[in-house]
């Protein structure tokens, strides 16, 4: 018998939170959320069973079938017992970047934290595919890579699929037209040197370059690149709807085998290594997702403009990857 597949989400705040939701609306998986408890006064508190509790009641309002549940754990790696039998796990745990603070001031807080829950991850669910979303998450999905020891086609970085969206959107509202029929891709490192693809864009088959002057489309560029921020300025925290959506997007991809080619970041080495310019460490690339994680490694065509923005982004993620070494060298030495 057919069973469902069963998705884990390590990390239920904001981003984890509202994926655990968009996964039960959507009805293909079965759900199961980790986190701390809180303290709420002189009372330790588990909001992670509450909000899974919430979430099944939602569903029930709903008529969608679906099983949600949430679990405790300490930030000691007590309680992951139930990742038994994922076939995913995202982990979104982690701290949050502030206003004024980029997304590499997370990297030493949020290695530690990713440090428990990979070696949880190998305990228990040793054959699953991995999300990473936990920021600066080109180098959190290197360093999950490295912990976990799985292959490299089942460690993937949620990023680009958000970036892309964005980009979208920002296309949508000034030609007026639904991002259904815009094509746009954003590659590279998940910072303010994200590349986003005027080449390859296009709107209803029409190419992007075509329909907007390079003042409008270095405006969108530059917006879609400072995107997170934007947000974080905002509201104070990151922002985590169209992130969730986009988590989503990713794993709807892997749970349907449905072979789409979305952006991740994902371990590039060898001739893909040697095409981008990259070895050994992790850059958001297109790749084909199936029911094993990712298939291949899109060689998506450049400009040479694109090319030179690429170089810089790669560049602005490879200057952390040794920070990242030493830090694991120092937490495996302890
Ligand atoms: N890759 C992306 O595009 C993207 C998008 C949005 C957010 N993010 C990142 O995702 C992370 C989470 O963002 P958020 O807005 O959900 O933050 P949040 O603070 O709302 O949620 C983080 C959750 O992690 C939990 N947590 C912390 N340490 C833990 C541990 N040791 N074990 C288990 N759970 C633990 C916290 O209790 C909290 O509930 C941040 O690093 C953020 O920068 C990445
Ligand atoms: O910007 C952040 O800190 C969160 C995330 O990386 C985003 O792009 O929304």
């Amino acid at each position: 018998m057919k069973m469902r597949k069963v998705v884990s989400v390590v990390g239920a705040g904001n981003v984890g939170e509202h994926t655990a939701s968009l996964l039960a609306i959507r009805g293909l998986v079965d759900v199961r959320m980790f986190d701390l408890p809180k303290r709420d006064g002189e009372r330790l508190i588990e909001p992670v069973k509450g909000k899974a509790l919430d979430i099944q009641q939602m569903l029930s309002a709903l008529n969608i079938d679906g099983r949600v549940e949430g679990y405790t754990v300490s930030p000691e790696g007590d309680g992951y017992e139930a990742l038994e039998g994922s076939d995913i796990v995202i982990i979104t745990a982690g701290f949050p970047r502030r206003p004024g603070m980029s997304r590499e001031d997370l990297l030493d807080k949020n290695i530690g934290v990713l440090q428990v829950i990979t070696s949880k991850i190998k305990q228990y669910a040793k054959d699953a595919i991995v999300i990473v979303v936990t920021n600066p998450v080109d180098l959190m999905t290197y360093a999950a890579y490295r912990m976990l020891g799985f292959p490299k086609e089942r460690v993937i970085g949620m990023a680009g699929v958000l970036d892309s969206a964005r980009f979208k959107t920002f296309i949508s509202r000034e030609i007026k037209v639904s991002p259904q029929d815009i094509h746009a891709y954003v590659i590279g490192g998940h910072g303010d040197e994200m590349v986003p693809l005027i080449s390859i864009s296009n709107v209803g088959g029409i190419p992007l370059k075509d329909m907007l002057s390079k003042e409008k489309l270095n405006e969108l560029i530059k917006r879609t690149q400072f995107g997170g921020g934007e947000i974080v300025d905002l509201m104070g925290t990151s922002a985590y709807h169209a992130p969730a959506a986009s988590i989503v997007e990713m794993v709807e991809a892997i749970v349907t085998d449905n072979k789409r080619i979305l952006p991740c970041s994902v371990y590039l080495e060898g001739e893909t290594g040697e095409y981008y310019g990259v070895e050994g460490f992790c850059v958001g690339v297109p790749v084909k997702l199936g029911n094993c994680g990712v298939e291949d490694i899109i060689k998506i065509p450049m400009l040479p403009e694109e090319r030179e923005m690429w170089q810089r982004s790669v560049e602005s993620v490879r200057r952390n990857v040794k920070t990242v070494e030493e830090l694991l060298n120092a937490r495996s030495a302890v």
